[in-house]
């Protein structure tokens, strides 16, 4: 097939392939059978952004919000201990030893984000989530410097958290578990000498960090924390990331995901229309798999969903048709924030 004919979207194609990650998990993926939760964000979500939910039969939306809430961590039912709480990202580890109920169950931020994302993009009124139970389990992974860990049974933390975290307060409707002030600095100090932004200070700045702080300084009202210097020097650090399609980082390769991760970035910083818009599209499309669907990181490399979604989202961010809206912060839908300030409503009108 010439590259021409391949720079149509292939929407029926791309709806098929979320679709049979929703009904099994291919072995290839079995790695990621603990993270179950992220590939069904990005199958929901690529279908929402595809317009296309309601290929989803109610059956199978209501088995998986039930899912979602069977991953959801309660408080510990002897002493209330609420630092566990949060979505599991598969029951895959829920292995029972001698007692009933197992001391090894808790949550990891990326899962109750994301699972988070899926309730909204199915619909669901969120109310069999215990909200201020995963705020306390938000709060319990927060460190001293303001970082966030993924999860209370000991792991990294990093930036990729503090977004995390961020979008979870932002959707509950409540920061007490979140200190703005100390994940602020830490945002800050991790801007490096060329104003890209890295997992910690110190480190390499990288377009997914970049847009993992960026989003969070959003998200928190703290964007005008930043100097002028460092908007405009992040403008440009980021712009510089377009070859034709994006890197994440120079003297890398350009990816797929890029065109969500600094698109998504350059769009907080109202700057995404100084790209190159046909450059941009035309190397997300030479990714697209137009037989059997989805989008891989490089052109004639496997697919796979992550990959998929974010192609969607980074060619929806550039106004693609057949796409519907993305909201760069959050990484859902307009459609699924819509239904989200329903629910901040509803919740004000009820406290
Ligand atoms: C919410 C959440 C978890 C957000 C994640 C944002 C983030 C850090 C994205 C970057 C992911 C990525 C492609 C890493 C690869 O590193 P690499 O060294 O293989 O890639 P490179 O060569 O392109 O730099
Ligand atoms: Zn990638």
């Amino acid at each position: 097939m010439n590259n021409e004919e391949n720079k149509i979207l292939s929407h029926r194609q791309h709806v098929k392939y979320f679709m049979r990650f929703l009904n099994v998990l291919p072995s290839s993926l079995s790695s990621h059978d603990t993270t179950r939760v992220t590939i069904a964000y990005f199958s929901v979500s690529g279908l929402d952004v595809l317009g296309s939910i309601s290929s989803i039969s109610i059956d199978l939306q209501t088995r998986i919000i039930d899912w979602l809430y069977r991953l959801q961590v309660h408080p510990n039912k002897e002493n209330g201990d609420m630092s566990a709480c949060g979505f599991q990202g598969s029951s895959t580890v829920n292995i029972r030893f001698n007692t009933e109920e197992n001391n090894y169950r808790c949550g990891h931020l990326a899962m109750t984000y994301t699972g988070l994302c899926i309730l909204l993009a199915l619909g669901d009124d969120l109310s069999r989530l215990n909200r201020k139970a995963l705020i306390e389990g938000v709060k319990a992974l927060q460190t001293e410097e303001g970082n966030f860990s993924a999860t209370l049974s000991g792991c990294e933390s990093d930036m990729r958290f503090v977004y995390c975290a961020a979008c979870i307060s932002y959707m509950l409707n409540d920061w007490s578990g979140f200190n703005i002030k100390t994940a602020t600095d830490y945002i800050i100090k991790s801007i490096g000498y060329d104003y890209g932004i890295a997992q910690c200070p110190e480190l390499e700045s990288h377009g997914g960090t970049t847009f993992c702080a960026l989003a969070t300084l959003s998200l928190t009202n703290q964007l005008d924390k930043l100097t002028v210097d460092q908007i405009e020097g992040l403008k440009r650090w980021l712009l510089y990331r377009q070859i034709d399609g994006f890197q994440g980082r120079p003297n890398k390769p350009v990816d797929t995901c890029y065109s969500f991760w600094v698109g998504a970035s350059l769009k907080m910083l109202d700057a995404l229309h100084l790209t190159n818009y046909p450059n941009n599209r035309s190397y997300v499309y030479e990714t697209q798999d137009s037989v059997v669907g989805g989008f891989s990181k490089w052109p004639d490399t496997c697919t796979d969903p992550m990959h998929t979604y974010l192609g969607l989202a980074g060619l929806s961010l550039i106004g693609e048709n057949g796409l519907l809206d993305i909201v760069p912060t959050l990484n859902i839908t307009k459609r699924a924030h819509d239904h989200l300030k329903t629910l901040h409503e509803k919740w004000a009108s009820e406290s």
